[in-house]
């Protein structure tokens, strides 16, 4: 009988479905992008792993609000394979012509690569707000004139989508300095020019970057 994993949440009591099989198989990993429908492969060579079998998403694993356990195949045979779907939201914060960024140390997604600040949205809570409240936590700033730019979809595996929103915003003074408030998940802030982005990207972000999607007002020239 062969070992399945699945993630508990104890943050919201359900139960997620069960992945079909996690020995090995990475899932379909896709992105879609609205609206220059950009598409991607990310995730795919994820090293986080549960209960020691490789996997392609890995915020059950190190988030406080999982837990993973270990169920027999038999237990689960009649169990729905419908998808759970996470919400993300990520903030282009614009400076002049750059754009704040941070080298993740998360071992969670997209370690080591660089990214815009951001976090899972709460219950209840806006976009903005979510956008507003997750910048404060991780960077100090304050910002304003937070604005819907464009969502994408990353389907993680048959049982995990993860739906991002992307804002802009801009600071709400511009002498405003970014500090590292969560020294154990990033490496620092940075403003980076959008021609000349630090590398590892975050791949999501590097292919909406790359295939010409501009966080910027379309009025600026600011590229
Ligand atoms: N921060 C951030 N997250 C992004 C970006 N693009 C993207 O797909 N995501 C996804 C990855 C995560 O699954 C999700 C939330 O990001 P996160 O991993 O930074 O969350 P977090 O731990 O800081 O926040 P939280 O769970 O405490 O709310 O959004 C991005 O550019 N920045």
């Amino acid at each position: 009988m062969s070992t399945l994993t699945r993630a508990m949440s104890l943050q919201v009591g359900y139960r997620l479905p069960l992945w079909k099989n996690l020995n090995g198989t990475t899932g379909v990993n896709k992105l879609t992008h609205s609206p220059q429908n950009v598409r991607s492969s990310l995730f795919k060579n994820s090293s986080v792993r549960i209960n020691n079998v490789p996997v392609v998403q890995a915020r059950f694993v190190s988030s406080s609000e999982f837990k993973v356990d270990t169920v027999e195949a038999s237990d689960t045979e009649n169990e729905a394979m419908s998808p759970v779907q996470e919400i993300g939201v990520g903030v282009f914060i614009l400076n002049d012509n750059k754009v704040l960024f941070g080298r993740r140390r998360s071992l969670t997604i997209a370690a080591n690569s660089y990214a815009v600040p951001g976090g899972h949205l709460e219950c209840g809570e806006s976009f903005e707000e979510c956008a507003a409240r997750e910048v404060k936590e991780e960077t100090g700033l304050d910002i304003n004139n937070i604005e819907l730019l464009t969502t994408t979809e990353n389907v993680i595996s048959d049982a995990l989508h993860l739906r991002v929103i992307y804002m802009s915003a801009n600071l709400s003074d511009p002498r405003q300095t970014p500090q590292n408030i969560e020294p154990d998940k990033c490496e620092g802030w940075e403003w980076h020019n959008l021609k000349n982005l630090p590398e590892p990207m975050f791949g999501p972000l590097r292919e909406m970057l790359r295939d010409g999607f501009n966080p910027f007002p379309v009025h600026s020239l600011c590229m």
